[in-house]
């Protein structure tokens, strides 16, 4: 069985959209409407931030966040349609159509705290747009927010707004993942617009369905109603950490019994129903999203009187985190039950490869857990700048001391470097450049204490190739038991 495509007729009169503003220029507001621009050059798109540094970066050769591809899709349509100011007002004003792109973090204080998304920006963003505006506007969530944040945002516009202005608020969640940012929104899965259930939504709608369909074939742009739409992005991504936190869970019983959790993940993913994608055992998900976004629907569960269904998603977030303590308590029992004073070298700090985002990767948790081991920790990461690493791993409540920290933590400017003297390898980040086909493995043995250790915290290495060089190799969900039946 599978669910079926929303219907909604938009055959209904709307505006051609001339000029856009987006919000926001991080992760997501930089990247989407640069492709937008890049898609339609007779829309003027103008992406604002009132962080000055990082607008100066977007208009530098060195932009402030690194996607493989993005540097070709700016220097295209930058100053030609593409603008990136800090002149929020002007763009809020000039604009047709508004992107909101500002960050929801999780709330660190009052209500729903550690859970709750922080609707301070998005409100503050808001509240700009009613104070500034002076002709009608389309706004469109793009951030990730909690389902009904549309009818705030309206509320606010239309308490705030100049008389007789008209706002349509629309959902238009972002599922790009970084690292993959360019390729995806330029062929997306899907492009999800929700709307009010009323004649100026779905006009609404329709002017946002022709902007994606420069480029974006008609059948992928799906519209429905704006609480689904906000809903579908929670739920997209609470089902894809589901399924890391399951085959992780799985890596447990593979590494207890002998079985191989590549092998069980590529059996039940050629079930069609399954399929084999996000499969892959690992150290745990990081990323801006996965947790918070999971945390939101387990605060909104709880909102609406489902402790049952609340439940049902914060095990996804404990399984996350029981897989990197496990990960963390099986690298101190292999290498004798202490790691006191040992050189552990963590290849890796960004949460995923081809990004240099560290932002809840799983590498800052296993990392504190090695230092609360006494342990010498050399990081190495080939996009992660090092003030970067320094201010994640002094997080308040994390590190209070830098000196003491740099006394245990050093950052190496290269695999071979941070290997040199360490008793153990741990693979934290899927970089290429880890692969046993890229580095001289046999090169980082030589520098090591032996026994050699190597962790593979995400299953990128030929096993047999490096037990072959010398190694002790130990990688999330698969064990050297005996394959012989006792
Ligand atoms: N990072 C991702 O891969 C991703 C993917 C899909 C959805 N999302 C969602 O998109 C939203 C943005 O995420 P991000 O990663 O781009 O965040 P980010 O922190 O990288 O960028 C947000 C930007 O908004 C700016 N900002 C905040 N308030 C503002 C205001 N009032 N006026 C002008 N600028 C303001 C900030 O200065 C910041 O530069 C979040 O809701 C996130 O959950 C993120
Ligand atoms: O099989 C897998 C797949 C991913 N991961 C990890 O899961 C995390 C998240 O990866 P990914 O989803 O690829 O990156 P994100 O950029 O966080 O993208 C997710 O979060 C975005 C923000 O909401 C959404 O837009 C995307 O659709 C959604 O994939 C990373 O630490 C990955 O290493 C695994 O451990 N195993």
């Amino acid at each position: 069985m599978s669910s079926q495509r929303p219907v909604r007729t938009l055959d209904v009169p709307h505006k051609a959209i001339k000029k856009i503003c987006c919000i926001g220029a991080g992760y997501v507001g930089g990247p989407t409407c640069a492709t937008i621009a890049l898609k339609c050059p007779h829309i003027d798109v103008t992406i604002v931030d009132l962080n000055q540094a990082r607008i100066d970066a977007w208009n530098s050769d060195n932009l402030p966040i690194y996607e493989p591809g993005l540097d070709e899709v700016v220097k295209t349509a930058r100053n030609r349609n593409l603008f990136f100011s800090t002149d929020v007002d002007k763009a809020i004003i000039e604009a047709d159509l508004i992107f909101v792109s500002v960050n929801t973090p999780t709330k660190k204080s009052g209500v729903g705290k550690g859970y709750a998304a922080d609707l301070g920006y998005v409100e503050s963003a808001t509240r700009h747009i009613a104070k500034v505006a002076t002709s009608d506007k389309i706004v469109v969530e793009k951030s990730t927010v909690p389902c009904r944040t549309a009818a705030s945002m309206r509320k606010i516009l239309e308490a705030n707004g100049k008389a007789g202005l008209r706002f349509d608020i629309l959902s238009n969640p972002e599922f790009l993942a970084e690292g993959t940012a360019v390729k995806d929104l330029d062929a997306p899965d899907r492009v999800l617009i929700g709307s009010l259930d009323t004649a100026s939504g779905f006009a609404a709608a329709s002017s946002l369905v022709d902007v994606y369909a420069n480029w974006v074939p008609r059948e992928r742009v799906i519209t429905m109603n704006v609480w689904s739409s906000e809903l579908s992005k929670l739920a997209a991504n609470a089902l894809l950490a589901q399924r890391i936190s399951s085959i992780n869970a799985l890596s447990a019983i593979c590494e207890a019994t002998g079985a191989d959790v590549d092998e069980v993940a590529y059996a039940v993913g050629l079930d069609s129903r399954i399929g084999p994608k996000f499969l892959k055992a690992s150290v745990g998900f990081g990323g801006s999203c996965f947790q918070k976004d999971i945390l939101n629907l387990v605060y909104l569960s709880e909102s609406l009187h489902l402790p049952d269904v609340a439940e049902y998603w914060r095990q996804v977030v404990a399984m996350n985190e029981s897989q990197k303590r496990r990960f963390t308590e099986h690298i101190i029992s292999s290498l004798f039950n202490t790691i006191t004073n040992k050189r552990i070298a963590v290849l890796g700090f960004a949460f995923k490869k081809d990004t240099g985002d560290t932002r809840e990767s799983s590498a800052i948790t296993i990392i504190k857990y090695l230092r609360a081991e006494q342990a010498k920790v050399a990081i190495y990461d080939p996009k992660v700048e090092e003030s970067q690493i320094w201010f994640d791993l002094a997080e308040p409540g994390i590190v209070d001391d830098v000196t003491a920290l740099k006394k245990q933590v050093s950052i190496s400017s290269s695999a071979y470097e941070a290997a040199a003297g360490a008793d153990a390898v741990v693979i934290c980040t899927e970089w290429d450049e880890f692969k046993d086909t890229n580095l001289d493995y046999e090169k980082i043995y030589a520098s090591m204490n032996k026994p050699a250790f190597i962790f593979d915290g995400r299953l990128i290495l030929n096993q047999n190739k490096l037990e072959k060089i010398g190694f002790k190799v130990e990688c999330i969900g698969r064990s050297r038991l005996e394959e012989t039946f006792e």
